[in-house]
């Protein structure tokens, strides 16, 4: 079967892959009031994840990220690696997390198969950390993040979404992490969810300002390469790290698409802000199924929308990203 490609000839490589809605942490900006069950869920299975794996790799994904929710909180987080390597049309297989299991874990994870790495750190300032995530857990997670650099992953990247008021002041301090540290650190402008206007008013800061301050100390901006996200990549000779900025809000920002998510519970998200997303779970249960979810998703994908509508204050059925895993 032929590479899922939309009406605006964007083609589909990358999958998001929801594994749990539950997270530990209960940063501001997503879940400030902590998980809370809804005493339905009931995540995707191992065969069903082989199931949708196999799916996604005969329409042309290359690459899987396993997402949450807090992911590392699946006790059966290693086996979902080791299920999503034993197929081998994915040629990457990476992982978003806030970091909390990423000491004990990061060597296991790696022999599993996982190649790269995205860690949360909203801030440098331990205490700025505290209030930003409600745990008390930055050194834990730095030290995470020194195992994943020593276990060799491929690429370890730090993402931090910029909140007026919070994290705002720092950015020197972040660009002397880099000056001898080989990650990529990633700002994300905060996106509205359904946390409300109010809270994504006082807080938005636009990635704009950001990249004057890089351009003006030198950095250059890097040209993407043809399967990288939406991020504007900078470097800088005196740097070990780079910067990347994510910012929703600019214009073409969507053009790049590249990715589809699958939440916890089976649904197919066709951009992190969609309306609805569409059941798959009825045919994850049996590798025979595979040819009628494959026409489920080369069907669906003729309805994927240009852009999102977050200028219209439009946040789709989102009511937080660890929803749907960012
Ligand atoms: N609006 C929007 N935001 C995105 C998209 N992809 C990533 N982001 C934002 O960037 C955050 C961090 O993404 P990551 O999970 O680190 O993954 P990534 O940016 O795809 O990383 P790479 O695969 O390393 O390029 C997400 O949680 C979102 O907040 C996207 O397609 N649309
Ligand atoms: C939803 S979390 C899931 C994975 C993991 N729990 C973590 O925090 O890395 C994925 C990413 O989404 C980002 N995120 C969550 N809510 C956001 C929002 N409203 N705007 C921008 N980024 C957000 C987080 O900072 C994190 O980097
Ligand atoms: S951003 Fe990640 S770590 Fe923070 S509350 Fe959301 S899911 Fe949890
Ligand atoms: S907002 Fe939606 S359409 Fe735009 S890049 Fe993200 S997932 Fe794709």
């Amino acid at each position: 079967m032929s590479q899922l490609q939309d009406k605006f000839g964007r083609r589909f490589h990358y999958l998001r892959m929801s594994v749990t809605d539950v997270c530990n942490f209960k940063c501001t900006y997503c879940l400030p009031d902590g998980y809370r069950p809804d005493g339905r869920s009931k995540f995707l299975a191992l065969s069903e994840i082989e199931n949708l794996v196999a799916a996604f790799s005969e329409v042309g994904t290359q690459k899987i990220r396993i997402t949450g929710g807090e992911p590392t909180l699946r006790k059966d987080f290693t086996d979902i690696i080791r299920a999503v390597a034993d197929n081998d049309k994915i040629k990457t297989i990476a992982t978003t997390t806030n970091g909390y299991r990423l000491e004990k874990h990061a060597k296991e994870w790696y022999d599993a198969g996982l190649r790269r790495i995205n860690v949360s750190v909203d801030s440098l300032d331990p205490k700025m950390f505290y209030q930003i995530t409600g745990e008390n857990k930055f050194d834990e997670v730095m030290r995470g993040i020194d195992a994943a650099l020593e276990a060799g992953f491929e690429r370890v990247k730090i993402n931090a979404v910029l909140l007026k008021g919070f994290n705002d002041k720092d950015l020197p301090r972040f660009l002397h992490w880099i000056k001898h540290t080989p990650i990529d650190l990633r700002f994300i402008e905060l996106m509205e969810t359904g946390l409300g206007r109010d809270y994504f008013q006082a807080h938005h800061l636009a990635g704009a300002d950001i990249k004057s301050q890089l351009v003006e100390q030198g950095w250059s901006y890097d040209q993407p390469a043809a399967d990288d996200g939406p991020a504007q990549n900078f470097s800088h000779e005196d740097h070990k790290g780079r910067i990347g900025l994510i910012m929703p809000y600019e214009k073409n920002f969507c053009a790049s698409c590249n990715r589809l998510r699958v939440s916890a519970n089976g649904k197919l998200h066709l951009c992190l802000f969609t309306e609805n997303g569409v059941d798959l779970r009825d045919l994850l249960q049996h590798e025979s199924q595979r040819a009628e979810l494959v026409e489920r998703l080369h069907g669906q994908l003729a309805q994927k929308s240009e852009t999102h509508f977050l200028h219209d204050g439009i946040t789709g059925v989102t009511q937080h990203l660890a929803s749907i895993g960012g």
